[in-house]
């Protein structure tokens, strides 16, 4: 659907109107970022000064939040309908369809639609088009992505919004008003979705009282981990932006804020289009399967309930540790005290239930390494496991070496390639340091005495024979 325009031009006005006010500082255009915030005088906020020096305020009527779309349906009957047929499933689902509206009334391929306006409907055209996140690279972009975390995530994301799009189609077909609107002229697509998410990823944030929320104009600071502001939501909710403490920014300098707090390179890029040049990869996370051969691998999947995954964390000490809780219920099996059973209700209803050591652990499903605690086989356990999460690893390790030279054919844009490669050489540093702290591990395991002992080699063993042959029966305990 065709955007509407609102050149940056107009802001000032714009902002004059809805009681928006920047203090000391402007919109202007930052290289390789779009627009960003620069100040209009030297700024400097001294070290124990407890006032900070005042940027910007948004008034409260201005902020998206999921409760001023609830105030929004009250005044519009058609959106109100709407909300009624489509939402109501989740604040950023209700949010998406706000925009969605705020699209159609200032698209120019709607010149009927614009007797409902609302400060946000003039805004959103100031909106990019573009955002640089994965969902909305093209299929050769995305080729590079091959072998990194994103690649199983943008795949399932992109699945979801398409998802989301039809449901939101067959939900809002039946009511008149949105089904000349949207539907008629198939105006309103999967690729307007899309950009309606993307830009809902990368410009929202957690306000303490209003919840994850747009706010215009705070929404134009860019990112630095270095940043020289911050924002709060005061007690009537009004958002500022504020100097940091002990922080001066040049006239001309931009001001930052920090998105990151935390955030892994693969999140950064996934919700933001970028990442840091200074960054490290922090964590990565992985799908994991069942083992084929498994005659309970459904059980497990049914009782773990969400997608298993493997969590990789950096840490300080450069020796990274990793989560997989469904890799547990993966390597014990009946004969190590783990069963299912069905459990038949009065209601005729009947349920899977998970048991270890004869006891009904449904609920602890994801606790299992918890749960072997004081087993004596509790090391084996952990062998087990250890030997599934090496595997897992080296497989991505293999499949980002391999898709290297493997990319789509195609355009790709200078800077979404550097990204792509940037995620992918940080991601297999900390693969490749991930894979070396489990083989210490697996040598620190099979050095232990109940291990030995439970693979028979309960005398003292002669050192080079022992080893060699615990690395051949390797097989015999994964
Ligand atoms: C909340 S918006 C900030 C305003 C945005 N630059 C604009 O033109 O509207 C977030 C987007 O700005 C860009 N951005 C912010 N900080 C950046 C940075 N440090 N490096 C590159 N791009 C950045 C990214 O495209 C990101 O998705």
């Amino acid at each position: 659907m065709r955007r509407g325009e609102f050149p940056i031009a107009s802001l000032p006005v714009w902002c004059s109107l809805n009681d928006v006010t920047f203090f000391d500082v402007k919109v202007g255009d930052i290289e390789g970022k779009g627009y960003g915030l620069v100040a209009e005088r030297d700024l400097v906020n001294e070290e124990d000064n407890s006032e900070s020096p005042l940027l910007l305020t948004i008034p409260k009527d201005l902020v998206l939040s999921a409760e001023a779309v609830e105030e929004y349906a009250k005044e519009d009957k058609n959106f109100r309908q709407l909300l009624e047929a489509a939402g109501h499933r989740s604040h950023r689902g209700d949010v998406l369809l706000f925009l969605m509206v705020q699209l159609i009334l200032s698209s120019p391929d709607n010149p009927g639609a614009k007797n409902i306006v609302t400060p946000w409907t003039q805004y959103f055209s100031l909106l990019p088009a573009k955002v640089p996140i994965p969902t909305m690279w093209t299929d050769a972009e995305l080729s590079h992505l091959r072998g990194s975390s994103l690649e199983s995530a943008v795949a399932a994301k992109l699945s979801v919004l398409t998802k989301e799009f039809n449901d939101v189609r067959a939900r809002s077909s039946d009511l008149l008003y949105w089904n000349d609107l949207l539907w008629a002229d198939e105006v309103f697509t999967v690729h307007d979705w899309v950009l309606l998410d993307a830009l809902y990823r990368s410009r929202s944030l957690g306000l303490p009282k209003s919840g994850e929320s747009m706010v215009p104009c705070l929404d134009l600071v860019n990112h630095s981990r270095q940043s020289s502001a911050y924002f709060e939501e005061s007690s009537n909710e009004e958002v500022t932006l504020l100097l940091r403490e002990g922080c001066a920014v040049s006239s001309g300098q931009e001001i930052t804020i920090d998105y990151g707090q935390g955030k892994s390179a693969a999140e950064m890029l996934f919700s933001y289009g970028f990442i840091d040049s200074d960054a490290t990869a922090k964590s990565l996370v992985l799908p994991v399967e069942p083992t084929e051969d498994d005659p309970l691998a459904k059980a497990k999947l049914h009782v773990f309930g969400t997608p298993p995954t493997l969590q990789i964390h950096d840490s300080e000490d450069g020796v990274p540790q990793w989560t997989a809780p469904f890799i547990y219920l993966v390597c014990l099996n009946e004969e190590d005290g783990l069963n299912f059973a069905l459990l038949q209700e009065n209601d005729g209803s009947r349920h899977l239930r998970l048991h270890w050591q004869e006891e009904d652990v449904t609920d602890r499903a994801h606790e299992l390494t918890a749960l072997i605690d004081g087993h004596e086989l509790r090391q084996i356990f952990e062998l087990r496991a250890v030997t599934l999460i090496q595997e897992r690893v080296e497989q991505q390790i293999k499949s980002l070496r391999d898709s290297h030279s493997n990319a789509m054919p195609g355009i790709v844009r200078a800077e979404i390639l550097q990204t792509a490669l940037h995620l992918r050489n940080l991601e297999a540093d900390l693969l490749e340091r991930a894979a070396r702290a489990l083989e210490d591990q697996k040598t620190r395991l099979l050095a232990d005495n109940s291990v030995i002992a439970y693979l028979g080699f309960v005398e003292e063993p002669r050192t080079d024979e022992a080893g060699a042959a615990l690395s051949n029966d390797e097989e015999d305990f994964s």
